[in-house]
């Protein structure tokens, strides 16, 4: 040791490893520097012999990792350090994610997930995928790329005293870097030390730095280009059936991070690449063009169907009165329709239904609003050249041919409701024998939905529309329309006071690709898991398999949890484990029974396993889901879905749960129209996707068969009435337990 010592940089090298192993002791043993003086001779004798002034305190030059306070020997091995043991840290302070098209950049991969598949339409995040460095601003296209141009370059950047600082919170706080660069020595002295990459302007401040690069070099610096989803907040159901109510799970939950396996040595989300160079700042010239011209698309097609309803509500439209004395002197139904037009310009094309009903009723005569009057005066039927072109009519076509293939435009108006209204007196219409089908909207969903959900009526219930609240099909609303009565939403909506949200665990798989393998998603580890003996359809283990076959049919048997990829994985949509999440993909009518008031079918072929929709409403506790039972009166809690129906009552008891409903009354989705059925031909599965807990998941609806287009779809309510409780059920199934509610 002396000898070495000699050497004044083998001496101080020493000096260092010394220092630094013996901080490492005093850590790890708890020791304070008092007993190490007193019971350590062996290790302080050198240190003071080889300190080069004399000072066994002196730290200078050695690097201190301000996280975990180890002391490393130079800013090179502080680095290393950092990427080792720290790397979330290392991450927020150094590797920003960037869009490679646009060079927007973003704090979060699933952000630019986000942004490059709203903005750019790319499916595969990794096309698109550029890891910025941010002290400097250049770009690679993979970490790894990242992390060895940030040790060679940034070494001293890990210092924390010379670039942030952690906050009181243990939270990081980071200066912000990415376009700035720290002047060397011609201006040490403190002024102008920043200066700006692209024009190369010097600044005092950091924050003048800032404002300048805004202003004069980006359209916006948007760490997100998400719109951030306030308002209504959103979480899953709380179901808990038979086999679902797996304790198991439960109780591995609080451990579940660490079940999530860090396959690929380490790094939780490894994502590699390679199709990327070095990609270094310049060569993406185009960025701050493209970012000063975008205009979200979607934030016009928002203000476009405000405006339009704002039309449609501040539109003048003819009284009764006045349409009764139009339609008491015209002689056809186009002279009713130009008088009317003159004055208020384009109306609802069956507004002359609703002035034949008024005529009805004031005793005026009038037959011109009957299929095939011909006008005794010789009026043409006018054409709607000068009209907004119709929407199209619906795709499915393939159930029965559609008499009108018109959607009331803009259904969202008082006009689309008024005009369907007051469909009336069609008994005429049976006189085909062919069934034939009207289509009263084309959407309910109002465009929430991919696909539309069309309501339909068969010609020969259309009389059934105007029934009274005893009408023969016993339903309360008959002469509402499906689209009138709630609020069409996508999401379940949680009841703030439940505070589900705030426990809620989410975790993302560590899947490094935009869609996942089954064989390395860490999803399919927590299922197998959870349920050991899981079987599919076709008693096959479910080991290593995902809920769903390649065309994201669901395989797993009834009655296990499904966990999904969300917001937390790499994964795109595409992802074969991302289904339910994905929405209505099948196209599906709501029509009018004879018997059971609304009820949806199928508008095209459906396959086994596919999935259906999902049942939306307001997720609610028990104690709500009570009063609101009161509140709605009997005839009208129908849309009350009873969770606990399909709970196994003693685990619920043993568990001690809180048992949540589901109220579709005010806010739902085409699921509050199904009914019910003893022999279904859709089945239910809980779905986890923001949340690990199973009082937060998903109920969606999928084929149990086979299912012909235009048959109706059910499931089973599993309503089990208490004595006088509930109505006939006329589900027609021979197994049919007689009441539903
Ligand atoms: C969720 S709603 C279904 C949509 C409902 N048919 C409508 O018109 O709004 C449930 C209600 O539909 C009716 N319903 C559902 N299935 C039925 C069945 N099999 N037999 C008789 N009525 C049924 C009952 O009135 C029930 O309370």
């Amino acid at each position: 040791m002396s000898e070495a010592s000699k050497d004044v940089k083998t001496r101080h090298f020493l000096t260092k490893l010394v220092c630094s192993e013996k901080e490492r002791l005093i850590r790890l043993w708890g020791f304070s520097g008092d007993n190490i003086a007193q019971n350590s001779c062996s290790v302080e004798e050198p240190v003071k012999f080889l300190t080069a002034n004399g000072d066994e305190n002196d730290d200078e030059g050695i690097a201190k990792c301000n996280i975990c306070s180890e002391k490393l020997f130079d800013d090179q091995m502080l680095a290393k350090h950092w990427i080792d043991n720290h790397k979330k840290e290392a991450r927020m302070l150094f590797k920003r994610y960037v869009c490679a098209i646009c060079l927007d950049s973003f704090t979060e991969n699933n952000l630019l997930e986000a942004h490059v598949q709203e903005r750019h339409h790319v499916q595969f995040v990794e096309q698109c995928m550029l890891y910025q460095c941010i002290p400097c601003g250049s770009r690679f296209g993979n970490p790894d790329q990242l992390w060895s141009h940030v040790l060679s370059h940034h070494p001293a950047n890990f210092n924390l005293q010379n670039v942030g600082q952690l906050g009181d919170d243990g939270s990081f706080e980071t200066r912000e870097h990415t376009q700035v660069q720290t002047v060397n020595s011609d201006n040490q002295d403190g002024l102008q030390k920043y200066i700006c990459r692209f024009c190369g302007l010097k600044f005092d401040l950091l924050p003048d730095l800032g404002r300048h690069h805004q202003a004069a070099h980006m359209g916006s610096i948007p760490t997100s280009s998400r719109v951030s989803k306030r308002g209504v907040p959103f979480y899953g159901n709380k179901l808990k059936p038979g086999r679902l109510s797996r304790p198991r799970f439960k109780k591995g939950l609080g451990a579940a991070p660490f079940k999530i396996r860090n396959r690929g040595g380490g790094s939780i989300k490894k994502h590699i690449q390679e199709p990327f160079r070095e990609v270094v700042e310049g060569e993406f010239q185009s960025s701050e063009s493209v970012s000063l011209g975008r205009l979200a698309e979607f934030q016009c097609s928002d203000i476009a169907s405000l405006l339009f309803s704002k039309i449609n509500k501040t539109k003048r439209h003819p009284g009764n009165l006045e349409l009764l004395a139009i339609a008491g002197s015209a002689c056809c139904r186009t002279s009713f329709r130009a008088s009317l037009e003159k004055k208020y310009g384009i109306l609802p094309e069956r507004l002359y239904l609703k002035a034949a009903k008024l005529c009805s009723e004031h005793n005026v005569p009038v037959e011109w609003h009957r299929e095939g009057f011909v006008c005794p005066k010789g009026c043409k039927s006018i054409t709607d050249s000068h009209r907004l072109p119709p929407l199209k009519s619906l795709p499915d076509g393939s159930v029965r041919p559609v008499t009108e293939t018109r959607p009331p435009v803009a259904v969202t108006s008082e006009w689309a409701m008024d005009e369907s209204h007051y469909i009336i007196n069609f008994n005429h219409s049976r006189q085909e024998a062919a069934e034939r089908a009207i289509v009263l909207c084309d959407d309910i969903s109002f465009g929430k939905e991919s696909v539309r959900v069309a309501c339909v009526v068969d010609e020969h219930l259309l009389g059934s529309l105007h029934g009274s609240a005893d009408g023969d099909d016993g339903q309360t609303n008959a002469c509402f329309l499906p689209w009138e009565s709630f609020t069409y939403v996508t999401k379940p909506l949680l009841d703030q006071s439940l505070d589900l949200g705030s426990q809620s665990l989410q975790l993302g798989c560590g899947c490094a690709h935009s869609t996942c393998s089954p064989k390395a998603c860490d999803h399919v580890y927590l299922f197998d898991n959870d349920y050991e003996d899981a079987k599919d359809i076709n008693g096959k283990s479910m080991k290593g398999r995902f809920p769903y076959d390649d065309k994201g049919r669901i395989i797993l048997e009834e009655g296990y949890l499904v966990y999904e990829c969300n917001k937390n994985c790499s994964c795109n949509k595409n992802c074969p484990n991302r289904v339910l999440q994905n929405g209505v993909r099948v196209k599906l009518e709501v029509f009018k029974t004879e018997d059971k008031g609304w009820a949806v079918r199928a508008a095209e072929p459906i396959d086994r396993g596919t999935f259906v929709c999902e049942y939306i409403g307001e997720v609610i506790d028990e104690h709500e889901a009570n009063k609101r039972r009161h509140r709605y009166g009997t005839e009208d809690c129908r849309f009350i879905y009873e969770i606990d129906a399909r709970v196994n009552d003693m685990i619920r008891l043993i568990e001690g749960e809180a048992s949540y409903a589901i109220d579709a009354t005010k806010y739902g989705n085409v699921s509050r129209y199904i009914n019910h059925s003893c022999s279904p031909n859709l089945e239910n599965h809980q779905v986890l996707i923001e949340s690990l807990d199973s009082q937060l998941s998903h109920i969606g609806l999928y084929a149990s068969r086979d299912i012909a287009a235009g048959e109706e779809l059910s499931f089973d309510y599993m309503y089990k009435a208490p004595p006088g409780k509930g109505c006939e059920c006329k589900c027609g199934a021979v197994n049919c337990r007689g009441c539903v509610q």
